[in-house]
C-alpha cells in the first residue's frame, strides 16, 4: 500500500532518520484537502507569476528528489497575488512521485491520490534577504503544488526529462538553462486551495503558505517512468535504490481552515 511504500522510503532514506513529527508541530504538511470543508474566500486573487527563464541555472539529484534551481539573487522570477501580500522569489522546483501511477502525490483531494506532485518553491523577498533565513521565518515561504496525471505527453517537460539520465545518482549536477517553469502550471491559475503549513521534508519548518492548484497537468506514462529511473543512492554505494515513493504521509489538520479561491 501507499503507507507501506512511504514507510519503506522513510526506513530507506537517511533524510528521514530525524523525527518525522516536529515536536509540537500543529501546522504540518501535506494534508488531505476535504473539498466540502474548504471555505470560499472572495478576496483571494489569481496567482501572478513572472518567471524569467534566464534565471534557470542547474538540475541536480539531492538524494530525495531532483531540483531545478534558479538564480534568486534578484527579483527576476517572482510570485505575487493569490493569498500573498508580499513578493516571493522562485528558488527551485522539484517533484514527488510513486513507484506506480496509483500514488505519489503528497497532498490529496477528498483522499484522491495523484501519481505525482510538482512543488514550485518561493521565499518572501520583502521580509528576508536569503532563502535560508525565510525557511524558518514567519510567512517565509510560498509553495505552489500542481498535481500530475498520466495522459498525453507534456512537451514542455521533455527538456527536463531528457536531462535526468545525466543526474541518475545522488549528488550529480548538470547545467540546465532557459527553462520557463510557467509551462508546468495549469492553464487555470485562478482556482486553488490555500492553507498554512510546513515543508514536507526536514527541516519541516511551519513557514509555508501552500497554494494547491485545482487543475492538474498531464504527463505521459513514459515521461513519469524516467523520474523512476533516478536513484536515491550515490554512484559509490554498492546497493542502488530507485528513487520512488519520495512523498510524506498526510499530517493532521489540527483545526486549520483550507480556503478556496473558487466556489
Ligand atoms: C535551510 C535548508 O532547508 C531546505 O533546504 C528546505 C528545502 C525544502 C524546500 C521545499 C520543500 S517542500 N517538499 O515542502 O516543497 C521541502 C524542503
Ligand atoms: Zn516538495
Amino acid at each position: 500500500s501507499r503507507k507501506e511504500a512511504a514507510q519503506r522510503t522513510m526506513k530507506l532514506h537517511p533524510m528521514w532518520q530525524q523525527p518525522i513529527a516536529v515536536p509540537g508541530g500543529h501546522c504540518q504538511s501535506p494534508i488531505d484537502i476535504v473539498v466540502r470543508k474548504s471555505v470560499f474566500d472572495s478576496a483571494l486573487k489569481p496567482l501572478a507569476t513572472d518567471y524569467d527563464p534566464e534565471t534557470c541555472q542547474q538540475i541536480w539529484n539531492n538524494g530525495y528528489s531532483f531540483l531545478v534551481e534558479y538564480d534568486d539573487s534578484a527579483d527576476k522570477s517572482t510570485l505575487k497575488g493569490g493569498p500573498l501580500q508580499d513578493q516571493f522569489r522562485l528558488c527551485q522546483f522539484h517533484f514527488h512521485w510513486g513507484e506506480s501511477n496509483a500514488w505519489g502525490s503528497e497532498h490529496t483531494v477528498d483522499r484522491r491520490l495523484f501519481p505525482a506532485e510538482l512543488h514550485l518553491v518561493h521565499w518572501n523577498s520583502d521580509k528576508y534577504s536569503l532563502f535560508e533565513e525565510a525557511v524558518s521565518g514567519d510567512n517565509g515561504l510560498a509553495v505552489i503544488g500542481v498535481f500530475l496525471k498520466v495522459g498525453k505527453r507534456h512537451e514542455g517537460l521533455q527538456k527536463l526529462v531528457d536531462a535526468l539520465p545525466a543526474i541518475r545518482h545522488k549528488g550529480s549536477v548538470v547545467e540546465f538553462t532557459r527553462f520557463d517553469p510557467a509551462c508546468l502550471l495549469p492553464s487555470n491559475t485562478e482556482d486553488y486551495w490555500t492553507y498554512h503549513g510546513s515543508l514536507t521534508t526536514p527541516p519541516l519548518t511551519e513557514s509555508v503558505t501552500w497554494i494547491v492548484m485545482k487543475q492538474h497537468i498531464e504527463v505521459s506514462h513514459d515521461q513519469l517512468a524516467v523520474f523512476r529511473s533516478l536513484l536515491f543512492t550515490s554512484a559509490e554505494e554498492e546497493v542502488q535504490k530507485s528513487m520512488v515513493n519520495n512523498f510524506r504521509v498526510q499530517q493532521p489538520l489540527c483545526g486549520r481552515t483550507v480556503r478556496s479561491s473558487f466556489t
